[in-house]
Parts: structure tokens; C-alpha cells; sequence
């Protein structure tokens, strides 16, 4: 059996107005991994992350999760395993309450009583959310929204977690949070980021996508530490690597 949970071969995606978001793009994720994948504006990040949940689906290659093909077939059993989080909250809360849009997804899934109450106010907890149960999701600040977007996938118990830019619109402390949340969450994930102090921190290994291909894949420290390939990318190093600017040191 392969120990993979996420294979991609030779993905590649067209939009209907001809742009070529993704060319030839391969590799595969193991279990308990974490992967950034970065990249400038435009480079295909959103595009690449949405054909792992079906939200897109290949015309050309082929995205495996499990040994699952990932196909108009497949969805429910997909989105089972893949739990999505994506850019902007508001498109993950629709609900009148909290409560209610982290219930959703468990509810999906026949989860009913004394279990479901369990499941949200666990999801609830580990985002430190519980006060905003009884809240409308639209009178939510922008990082209230995020960290309820995020207990609404993390009620499910998905074997994968897939953030698109997870700390946009987060002050200091609600980064930090988050940044401890994803390191407590043991499965395998993939974050897509501008954030690179937080891939630094998160996540071991990080692919590097430029104009749709995979540039680049290794040790997150290695990838940083490649100017050239962070100059032609046109990424910069994070923070926290760039040494002070008043010692050098
Ligand atoms: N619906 C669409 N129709 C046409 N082109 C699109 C569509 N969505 C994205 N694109 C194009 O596909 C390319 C990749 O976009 P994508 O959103 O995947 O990039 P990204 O790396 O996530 O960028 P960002 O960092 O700005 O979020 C870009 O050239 C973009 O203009």
C-alpha cells in the first residue's frame, strides 16, 4: 500500500479564458507531513489547492487522495478525508450562528445528538471560540470569522488539512494561536501562505511554485536559504532569517 495520502501527476489547469495556471505539476504528500506551498501573486497556489477537494478537477493528470482518483464521482468520499480551509472566511460561513456552520459539516456526515454536541464544542475550543457559539457569523471580525472558518473543517476530523493564506487578517495573537493549533494538528497538511515566518515555523517541507510549475521542493530551511531561487521566484526570506539589520549579525 502507498504511504501516501496526496499523489499528483502531471496536473495541469486551463481557465476557460486560456490562462494556463498550472503546467506539469507532480508530487505527492506522506502521511503526518507538512507542506507549504508558496509562491508569488499568480503563481497557482489557490488554483493547485483547489484540486485537491474537487472544488476543480483535472482535465489533464491526476490528483489522488488515499488511493481515491479525485473526480466528480469521488467528491463526498474526498471531502471526507480533505478538510478545506479557504481565503476568505465568507465563503465557508453561511449559517445564522456559529454553532449552526460548525454543526454542518459533522451534520453531513450523520452525526447527530450528544456526539454532534461533542464535535462543535470541541472545534469550537481548539479555535478558542466557544464565546461566539450563539453569533452571527457575519457580525464577526475578520479573525473571528478565520479561526470559526477553521472549526468548521476541524468538526469533521479530516486526515488532511488545507489552508489557503490562514494567518491574512490575523493580529499578533491570533496568529501565534493559530500557528500553535497547526502545529498541534498531527495529520498531514498543506498551507498555502505569504506568511513564510509562519511556514518556517509549521512546516518541514515547502514546494516552491512559479508560473504554475513546481519550481522547487525541499527542507523548508534549505528553500530559504536559496537566494537565487528566492530572487527568481520572486519571494524574499522570512523575517526571522534575515538577520539584524543594525549588528548584521
Ligand atoms: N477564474 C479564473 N479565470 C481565469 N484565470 C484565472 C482564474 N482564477 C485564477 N486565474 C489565473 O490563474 C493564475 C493563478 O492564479 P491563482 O489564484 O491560483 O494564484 P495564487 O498563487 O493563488 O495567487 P495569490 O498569491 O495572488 O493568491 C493567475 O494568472 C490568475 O490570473
Amino acid at each position: 500500500m502507498s504511504h501516501h495520502i496526496i499523489e499528483i501527476e502531471h496536473l495541469r489547469h486551463v481557465y476557460p479564458d486560456g490562462t494556463e495556471a498550472l503546467h506539469d505539476v507532480t508530487f505527492s504528500v506522506t502521511h503526518g507531513e507538512s507542506v507549504a506551498v508558496i509562491g508569488a501573486n499568480g503563481a497557482g497556489k489557490s488554483t493547485l489547492l483547489a484540486h485537491l477537494n474537487g472544488h476543480l478537477l483535472s482535465e489533464s493528470g491526476e490528483v489522488r487522495i488515499g488511493h481515491v482518483p479525485v473526480s466528480g464521482a469521488t467528491l463526498e468520499q474526498v471531502r471526507r478525508t480533505v478538510g478545506m480551509v479557504f481565503q476568505d472566511p465568507d465563503d465557508q460561513l453561511f449559517m445564522p450562528t456559529v454553532r449552526e456552520d460548525v454543526a454542518f459539516g459533522p451534520m453531513n456526515l450523520g452525526i447527530t445528538g450528544e456526539e454532534l454536541k461533542r464535535c462543535v464544542a470541541d472545534a469550537l475550543c481548539r479555535v478558542d471560540a466557544e464565546h461566539l457559539a450563539e453569533k452571527a457569523p457575519y457580525h464577526l471580525s475578520a479573525g473571528e470569522k478565520r479561526r470559526v472558518a477553521i472549526a468548521t473543517v476541524l468538526s469533521m476530523s479530516p486526515n488532511v488539512l488545507v489552508m489557503d493564506e490562514p494567518t491574512n487578517g490575523l493580529d499578533p495573537y491570533a496568529r501565534r494561536q493559530l500557528i500553535g493549533l497547526l502545529k498541534d494538528f498531527r495529520h498531514s497538511k498543506i498551507i498555502t501562505s505569504h506568511d513564510l515566518d509562519m511556514v518556517l515555523e509549521v512546516c518541514e517541507r515547502t514546494i516552491v511554485l512559479s508560473g504554475g510549475a513546481v519550481r522547487a521542493d525541499g527542507p523548508t530551511r534549505e528553500i530559504f536559504r536559496d537566494e537565487r531561487l528566492l530572487r527568481e521566484c520572486r519571494l524574499e526570506k522570512p523575517l526571522s532569517m534575515q538577520g539584524c539589520p543594525v549588528c548584521g549579525g
